[in-house]
């Protein structure tokens, strides 16, 4: 499928990023486009800058130089939190689920849903019923009604449906980004097969996705494009039907250089 919203104002951009650690250089003008609905896969050799750039996006780096705009409009996070509020939801690799706690609580850990009228205000008294079936038409929405017990403790649950709850978690509170570091990299064949059912899912929904993996049949399966990133730069941007798996991997390694229309 053609990326729909190449051309139109790209949802998260980042413009000559720049992340220093001492002499080591992260960042070094960096630049990155999402655009409306789409997945973009985030590709590079280990040491490219990945992590670098994807923490500067969501709040958990401050970027030394470069600017960074949601929605066309210049933002400055100070912290994953304030990316977060403004609609920047990330899932990482080690998941923030707190296995003890139901599905439903994971939910809506920390945005709990509370009755309505003097219970709720004044008594703090939880709406469990509403956050229950909240969770409920989230998850089967979301094609992850497999699980069937909204009250089970998370720590019961495979790998690959904690990253349901967590992707169903950021779906859920306004987000307008969805970036997952590596989801498919601990689980068996079976679990990632869902997890990038998910993905594409969530992508019907109209949420655009930062894919960053070292996976390149998952993400030439599912990437609309490919942003290969190479010495802490956007080195191009691919789109999958247009290469090979090899060139791919050819241009992250510098083995090969991409043409001057994907650079
Ligand atoms: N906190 C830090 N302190 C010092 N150097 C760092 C720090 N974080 C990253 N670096 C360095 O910055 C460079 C980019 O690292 P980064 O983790 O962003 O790469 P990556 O592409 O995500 O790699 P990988 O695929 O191996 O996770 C590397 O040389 C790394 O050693």
């Amino acid at each position: 499928m053609d990326p729909k919203g190449v051309g139109m104002t790209p949802v998260l951009q980042a413009k000559g990023l720049v992340k220093r650690y001492g002499r080591v250089v992260a960042l070094n003008h960096a630049d990155f486009d999402l655009y409306p609905g789409e997945i973009l896969a985030v590709i590079g050799d280990n040491g490219a800058g990945k992590s670098s750039l994807i923490k500067a996006l969501s709040g958990a780096l401050v970027p030394d130089e470069g600017e960074i705009l949601l929605d066309g409009v210049p933002v400055s996070f100070r912290s994953p939190q304030e990316a977060q509020d403004a609609g920047i939801a990330t899932v990482y690799q080690t998941l923030a689920l707190s296995p003890a706690l139901s599905i439903a609580d994971n939910m809506f850990l920390g945005r709990e849903l509370r009755k309505p009228g003097p219970l709720g205000r004044y008594f703090r008294v939880l709406d469990r019923a509403a956050m229950e079936q909240k969770a409920r038409g989230m998850l089967s929405d979301l094609g992850l009604l497999t699980i069937q017990n909204i009250r089970q403790p998370v720590e019961t649950l495979s790998g690959g449906q904690r990253q349901g709850i967590a992707v169903a978690r950021a779906a859920t509170f306004g987000s307008k980004v969805v970036i997952m570091d590596e989801p498919t990299a601990a689980l068996g064949v079976k679990e990632s097969r869902r997890v990038l059912d998910l993905i594409l899912r969530v992508r019907e929904r109209g949420l655009p996705i930062v894919l960053i993996s070292h996976n390149m049949p998952h993400v030439f399966e599912i990437a609309d494009r490919i942003h290969i990133h190479r010495l802490g730069q956007r080195l191009c941007t691919i789109r999958p039907k247009d290469y090979s798996m090899a060139d791919a991997v050819a241009f992250m390694t510098g083995a090969k250089e991409p043409t001057a229309q994907a650079a």
